[in-house]
């Protein structure tokens, strides 16, 4: 089975903060977090206890049976003080977690460890063993050393993932909420931008641009239209205005001279960098066709767009979010940041 999301392990030498980390990571991407230490006791993946480490004597092939189904689904951080044992094929990311010698000497001393173990700790760090198990097991552009001395540096290694969503449509920020969180922060920003005629390409690209220009950093603009198939895909882009003047009714009246009422819901996400960076494109399209209005009205034209026998707005959220047009190009653009964040 190929994996969608990444496998990262966290590791170093005992002390360094790889739990604190995980537990960071995990709640940031809501990728797993898998403590190897939990498993070896839980699932007694061990030979006994060693009295004078004050450790368990791990059985690494118990270990590795033990997790190998979870781990090859994809979306673990792995959290152990060794990364050698687990095999390449599964592993898309190391993470080597450093400190300084007097920073570690003060957090074992605190853990009461005993004097041999605390020594050969601190012999490790300094002697970078265990960024040379990483270097020696895994390609050299996937392992990762980052420092963590202090809180500072723990919050410089968080993912940051955070988009500024400019809209100022509390239902089209609560659904993006919905979808990409935890994942991916979403900020937001309600600004009025001027839009463009053209296509949904063209408009998205163009607010997309301006949008980056005046936050001066990334952003994340959305544009939204309806097509009507006996209309040769209009009003498209310009849905919202014939929504706002002609309305439910009005809209279904475009199309009483005609026994066609299917319609697309296209929506066209934009994101850039920032400033000055081509912003790229993801698009989510959903069939249905155009009724008189059913449900709540409040969502633009929601209550007149049918799918599968429901229109949108008598839909359940959580339901409307898995088929719709906006869940679709979410979807997309969830998976390019996945992708991102391990390239
Ligand atoms: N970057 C950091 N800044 C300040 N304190 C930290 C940092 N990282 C970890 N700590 C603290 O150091 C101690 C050890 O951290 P943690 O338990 O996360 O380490 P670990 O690498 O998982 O250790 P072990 O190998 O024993 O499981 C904890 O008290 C934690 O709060
Ligand atoms: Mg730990």
């Amino acid at each position: 089975m190929s994996r969608t999301l990444p496998n990262i392990i966290i590791t170093g030498t005992p002390g360094v903060g790889k739990t604190s980390h995980c537990e960071l990571l995990a709640e940031r991407t809501g990728l797993k977090h898998l403590s190897v230490n939990d498993v070896v006791k839980s699932k007694e993946c061990h030979e006994g206890w060693d009295e004078e480490y004050q450790s368990w004597i791990v059985d690494e092939d118990k270990l590795l049976d033990a997790i190998e189904d979870e781990v090859k689904q994809g979306g673990c951080i792995i959290d152990w003080h060794a990364c050698d044992l687990f095999p390449k094929s599964w592993i898309d990311l190391v993470v080597v977690l450093r400190v300084e010698s007097s920073v570690l000497y003060d957090r074992l001393s605190e853990r009461k460890y005993p004097e041999l173990k605390l020594q050969e700790n601190l012999d490790s760090e300094i002697m970078e063993v265990l960024l040379q198990e990483a270097r020696d097991s895994y390609d050299e552009e996937i392992v990762v050393e980052l420092q963590s001395n202090n809180a500072e540096q723990m919050d410089e290694n968080r993912p940051r993932h955070i988009v500024n969503f400019i809209t100022g449509n509390a239902n089209k920020l609560g659904e993006v909420k919905a979808i990409l969180e935890p994942a991916i922060q979403v900020e937001n920003q309600a600004l009025d931008l001027l839009e463009i005629q053209g296509t949904l390409q063209e408009v998205t690209l163009d607010k997309c641009r301006r949008a980056a220009d005046l936050v001066q950093g990334p952003v994340l603009v959305e544009d939204t239209c309806l097509c009507f198939n006996a209309l040769k895909g209009l009003p498209g882009p310009y849905i919202k205005w014939f929504m706002k003047d002609l309305g439910h009714e009005g809209l279904n009246n475009l199309l009483a001279a005609y026994e066609d009422k299917s319609a697309q819901a296209v929506c066209t996400f934009g994101y850039s960098a920032g400033p000055g960076h081509e912003p790229i494109l993801f698009q989510g399209i959903t069939d249905g066709k155009i009724v008189p209005a059913r449900g709540p009205p409040h969502f633009g034209w929601d209550a007149i767009f049918e799918y599968e026998g429901q229109t949108y707005a008598e839909m359940d959220k959580t339901e409307k979010n898995k088929i719709s047009h906006r869940a679709k190009a979410l979807a997309k653009l969830q998976e390019w940041f996945s992708k991102e964040m391990t390239a």
